[in-house]
C-alpha cells in the first residue's frame, strides 16, 4: 500500500463496497466485501469503519445498496425508506451519517417512474467520496499556515481512515508538513478504542511524519513542559454556535489548552456543521458498551460487575475553540455568523 495520505479505506469494486477493517489495524490490512446494506449498518455500528466523514460516505454507499435491493419492486420507495431509517440509526452522534442518508433519500424521492434509482445513488456515493477528499485537501490548504513549527497535539484518528482520504485535522497536519513546517505530532492513544495508537500512529508512520504516541493523561504534562504549541482535532457534529462534539477526551484537551494559552483548532467539513442545532447541549452523545472500558484486547482489566460510563464523545464549548477550519475557509469567533457566512447563507 502507498503512503497513508492516499490510503482509500472505502472503495467500490465489482458491485460491492470494500472497507478496510479498522478494528484489525495495525496488525492486519483486512478488506471487508459488503453487498447488503444491513452488513454496512453492522460495519458502522461495530467500528469496522469509523470517523464522521467516513461514516457519511459509507452511509451513502449503503443507500446505493438499499436502492439496488428495492429497485425491482413497485413499492421501492417504502423499501428504501425502511433501509434509510436503519442506516441512520447505526450511530447517533456524527451528523455526516444522517446528512448523507438524507441527501441520498432526497435524490431518490425526486426520481420519476422507470428511473434507475440504484445507478443514480451509486454515482452520488462516488461523487460524495471524491468531494470529501477534495474538501479535505482544501482544509489542508486553509489550515496549514495556522500550524506552528513545533509540537502539535491531536486526539483520536482524523486521517485517511476517518474520511474518504487525506483527513481533516490530520490532513491539515499533512498539508503543513508538505508546506515545510517543522512540526512534531503528539498523538493521544485515545482510550478505549485506541484510534490514536492503532490508526493515527499507523498513518503517521507510513507518511514519515515525526511523531510520538502518549497516553491520554500525559497531555497536561506535555503542555506544562512547553512541548505543545497547538492542538488540532476533528469533529463529529458542530452546532450552529460552534460548540463541537468529538471523541471523548477532546473537551479536556480544550480546557488544558486554554489554561496553558495554546491555540485549539477544530478541522471539519461544512457537512459536519448541524445548522439546525443551536447549541452543543442538544447533541446526542453515543454511550457505548461497558466491555470497551472493562476489557482491553479481550482481557478483563476491571473487576467483574463494575458499573461503567462509556460516553464515546464530549462537547467542547465554542468559547474554548480558536478557529474552525473548513473546506471554504477558516471560521473565527463568533462562530455562528462566521460559519453561516462560509456556508453562504
Ligand atoms: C475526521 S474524523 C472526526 C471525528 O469523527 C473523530 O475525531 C472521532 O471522534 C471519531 O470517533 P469514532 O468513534 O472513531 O468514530
Amino acid at each position: 500500500m502507498s503512503k497513508a495520505d492516499s490510503v482509500r479505506a472505502i472503495r467500490w469494486e465489482a458491485d460491492q463496497l470494500l472497507l478496510l477493517d479498522q478494528r484489525r489495524l495495525p496488525q492486519e490490512e483486512l478488506i471487508l466485501r459488503l453487498g447488503d446494506y444491513r452488513e454496512v449498518v453492522a460495519a458502522i455500528r461495530n467500528m469496522a469503519v469509523r470517523g464522521a466523514p467516513a461514516i457519511g460516505v459509507t452511509a451513502a454507499y449503503a443507500m446505493a445498496l438499499a436502492a439496488r435491493e428495492a429497485a425491482p419492486y413497485p413499492d421501492w420507495r417504502e423499501r428504501l425508506r425502511g433501509g434509510a431509517e436503519q442506516i441512520k440509526a447505526a450511530r447517533p452522534t456524527a451528523v455526516n451519517l444522517a446528512w448523507a442518508v438524507d441527501r441520498q433519500w432526497t435524490l431518490a424521492e425526486q426520481m420519476g417512474a422507470g428511473a434507475d434509482v440504484a445507478t443514480t445513488l451509486l454515482q452520488a456515493a462516488h461523487d460524495l467520496l471524491e468531494d470529501d477528499i477534495a474538501a479535505n485537501r482544501q482544509m489542508g490548504a486553509f489550515g496549514a499556515s495556522l500550524m506552528p513549527d513545533g509540537g502539535v497535539l491531536t486526539h483520536c484518528n482524523t486521517g485517511s481512515l476517518a474520511t474518504g482520504g487525506f483527513g481533516t485535522a490530520l490532513g491539515v497536519i499533512r498539508a503543513a508538513v508538505a508546506a515545510g513546517k517543522a512540526l512534531r505530532v503528539y498523538a493521544d492513544e485515545t482510550r478505549p478504542w485506541l484510534q490514536g495508537a492503532r490508526l493515527t500512529a499507523w498513518e503517521l508512520q507510513k507518511d514519515g511524519i515525526p511523531f510520538s504516541l502518549n497516553v491520554d493523561g500525559a497531555a497536561a504534562a506535555l503542555m506544562q513542559q512547553g512541548l505543545i504549541q497547538a492542538v488540532i482535532v476533528g469533529a463529529d457534529r458542530i452546532a450552529a454556535n460552534g460548540d463541537a462534539a468529538n471523541k471523548i477526551g477532546t473537551y479536556a484537551l480544550a480546557v488544558l489548552a486554554h489554561y496553558h494559552g495554546i491555540p485549539f483548532y477544530v478541522a471539519a467539513p461544512l457537512s459536519t456543521v448541524d445548522f439546525a442545532m443551536a447549541h452543543g447541549a442538544g447533541i446526542v452523545i453515543e454511550e457505548r458498551p461497558p466491555e470497551e472500558v472493562t476489557h482491553c484486547a479481550g482481557l478483563a482489566v476491571a473487576p467483574a460487575g463494575v458499573q461503567v460510563r462509556n460516553p464515546a464523545f464530549d462537547v467542547t464549548p465554542a468559547a474554548l475553540i480558536s478557529a474552525i477550519i473548513t473546506e471554504r475557509g477558516v471560521a473565527r469567533p463568533s462562530f455562528a455568523a462566521s460559519l453561516r457566512e462560509l456556508r453562504g447563507a
